[in-house]
C-alpha cells in the first residue's frame, strides 16, 4: 500500500509533497500551542491543516481530471496477510479462528440481516445519550438523581470550559445599559467572528436579532441577550434534525475519518467503551494501516474498552482489513463495528478512492448495516475545523461530527458554523484524554453554558 502511494505521488508531485511537509510543521506548531494536557500517547501529530487556498485543485488537479486519470484500485491484493484477530477480552470464548476470506456470493447467502433485525423490533433513537440516561435512571435517591444530573452538567461544562470563559466574558462586555446603535453591531459581530462564529454564521444571526429587536421593541442592548442565545439555537438547529448517534438497529457500523491527530483513534477507544457500557458487543477495525503505532495504539483502547480488535500489520491494504474485520463482525454477530481509518492521504482524490474502496466493501458485505459516517475534528484548529467539514463532505457522506480536543481551546463557537452552514449535527465532543472524555453534544446545553 506504502508502495502504491508513492507510485502515484510520482516526481511531478514533490512540490506538493514539500508543501505538505511545511503545513505538516505549521500544524505541529499550533497543536503544540493550543495548551492541551500531556498527551497518553506520545506521538508526533502530522496534521494535514486544509488551508484557506483551494489547495488540491491549484496545486495537482482538478477532480475530475484526477478522477480521469486515476486508475482507482479496487481489488483486494492477490496474496493477503493472515489478519491478526486480537482478543482482547476474554468473556467472549466463542470467538472464531482468523477469518476466512470469502467471495461476495458467499456473503450473499449469509442470512444474517433477518436474525438480527428480530432482534430490535423497535429501534432506539439514541445510543449515547442512553448511557447518560441510564445513569439518572438508576439514581432513585433526590438528592442523589440532583447530584447525578449536576455532575452530567458539570463534565459537559468542564469540556466547554475555555469557550464558554471566553465566549461570555466577550459577549458580557458587549451587553451593557447602554441603547442600540450601530456600535452595538459592530462590536457583537467582532465578539462573534473572533469567537470563531464564522463570518457568514455570524452576520446571519445579526440580521435576525435586527428584525426581533425591532418587532419586539428593545431598546436596551442588555435586554438583546436572551435574544441571540434563542436565535444561536435557532440557527443551530435550523439544518438539524437531531444530535443524536444512530446506531440501532443492529448491525452498525461507526466509520470514523479525519485527517491526522485530530483523536480518531482515541474517540474509537471511547466510544468502543461507552457502547459496551451499553450492553452492545463490539469490535474495531484498524484500517488505520499507515503507523505502526497507530494500530498498537488501538490495541491499547480495546484492551482498556474491552472489545476485540481486528487488524493486520503496517502497510496492508485498509480495504482489505475492512474485508476480513467486517467478516469477523458477520460471523460473531456483532452489533456495532467500529472502523478507524486512515487520515495521511495527500489529496482530495487519493481520499475519495480510499473512502469509496471502503464503502464499497460495506456495501456489498453488509448492504443493510445501519451506518454512521463520523468525521472527527480538532477543535484547536477553529475555522480549519469547518474547512475540513468542508472538504471531506466531498469525499464521504458525513453523517455528523466529533469535535474533539474542545477541552484544550476556546474555540468552541466552531460549532455553530459547523451545523449551520456546513449542515453537519455534532455528535459528540471529546472533552479530554480519558476513556470517559466522551460528550454527546447538546445543542441547548452547549448555548446555555456558553452564555453562563
Ligand atoms: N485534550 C484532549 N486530547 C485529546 C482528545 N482526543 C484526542 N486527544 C489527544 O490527541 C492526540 C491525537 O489523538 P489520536 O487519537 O492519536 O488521533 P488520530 O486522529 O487517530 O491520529 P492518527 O493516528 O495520526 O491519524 C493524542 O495525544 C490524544 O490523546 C480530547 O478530547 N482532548
Amino acid at each position: 500500500m506504502f508502495n502504491w502511494f508513492k507510485n502515484k505521488f510520482s516526481k511531478k508531485k514533490e512540490n506538493d509533497e514539500n508543501k505538505i511537509e511545511e503545513v505538516i510543521e505549521e500544524s505541529t506548531k499550533k497543536v503544540d500551542e493550543a495548551e492541551i494536557s500531556e498527551p497518553i500517547f506520545q506521538k508526533k501529530t502530522e496534521s494535514h491543516e486544509i488551508k484557506n487556498e483551494p489547495t488540491f485543485e491549484k496545486k495537482v488537479e482538478t477532480h475530475e481530471e484526477a478522477f480521469k486519470n486515476e486508475t482507482i484500485k479496487t481489488e483486494v491484493p492477490e496474496k493477503k496477510e493472515e489478519p491478526v484477530v486480537k482478543e482482547v477480552v476474554t468473556e467472549e470464548k466463542h470467538v472464531e479462528p482468523a477469518p476466512k476470506i470469502e467471495t461476495h456470493e458467499e456473503i450473499k447467502e449469509e442470512p444474517k440481516q433477518e436474525v438480527v433485525q428480530e432482534k430490535y423490533e423497535e429501534p432506539k433513537k439514541e445510543l449515547i445519550h442512553a448511557a447518560v440516561k441510564k445513569e439518572l435512571e438508576n439514581t432513585n435517591d433526590e438528592e442523589e438523581l440532583k447530584d447525578t444530573k449536576e455532575s452530567i452538567f458539570k463534565r459537559f461544562i468542564k469540556g466547554v470550559n475555555k469557550t464558554r470563559k471566553n465566549f461570555s466574558y466577550q459577549i458580557n462586555s458587549v451587553f451593557t445599559e447602554n441603547d442600540i446603535d450601530d456600535d452595538f453591531y459592530e462590536e457583537l459581530e467582532e465578539v462573534m467572528v473572533m469567537g470563531d462564529i464564522g463570518a457568514s454564521t455570524t452576520m446571519t444571526i445579526i440580521d435576525i436579532l435586527k428584525e426581533r429587536i425591532i418587532d419586539k421593541g428593545i431598546h436596551k442592548t442588555s435586554e438583546a441577550k436572551e435574544l441571540l442565545k434563542e436565535i444561536i439555537l435557532e440557527v443551530m438547529n435550523e439544518h438539524i434534525e437531531d444530535n443524536y448517534l444512530h446506531l440501532e438497529p443492529s448491525p452498525a457500523i461507526l466509520m470514523l475519518v479525519g485527517v491526522n491527530g485530530v483523536g480518531k483513534t482515541t474517540t474509537c477507544g471511547k466510544l468502543a467503551y461507552q457502547f459496551k457500557q451499553e450492553g452492545k458487543s463490539v469490535a474495531i477495525i484498524a484500517a488505520d494501516t499507515f503507523r505502526a503505532a497507530a494500530i498498537e495504539q488501538l490495541e491499547v483502547w480495546g484492551e482498556r474498552a474491552g472489545v476485540k480488535i481486528i487488524s493486520q500489520k503496517e502497510g496492508s491494504d485498509p480495504a482489505a482489513v475492512v474485508f476480513d474485520g467486517l467478516d469477523y463482525s458477520i460471523k460473531n454477530n456483532i452489533d456495532i463495528t467500529i472502523i478507524d481509518t486512515a487520515g495521511r492521504l495527500h489529496n482530495k482524490v487519493n481520499l475519495m478512492n480510499e473512502l469509496n474502496k471502503v464503502k464499497r466493501i460495506i456495501d456489498k458485505k453488509m448492504p443493510n448495516a445501519t451506518m454512521e459516517v463520523i468525521l472527527a475534528l480538532d477543535a484547536t484548529t477553529g475555522q480549519n475545523a469547518l474547512l475540513q467539514v468542508k472538504e471531506f463532505k466531498e469525499a464521504a457522506e458525513i453523517t455528523g461530527v466529533s469535535l474533539n480536543k474542545l477541552d484544550g481551546t476556546a474555540k468552541g463557537g466552531v460549532i455553530i458554523p459547523i451545523q449551520y452552514e456546513e449542515k453537519i449535527p455534532v455528535k459528540i465532543v471529546g472533552v479530554g484524554e480519558s476513556i470517559y472524555d466522551l460528550q454527546p453534544f447538546e445543542p441547548e446545553l452547549f448555548v446555555n453554558a456558553i452564555f453562563e
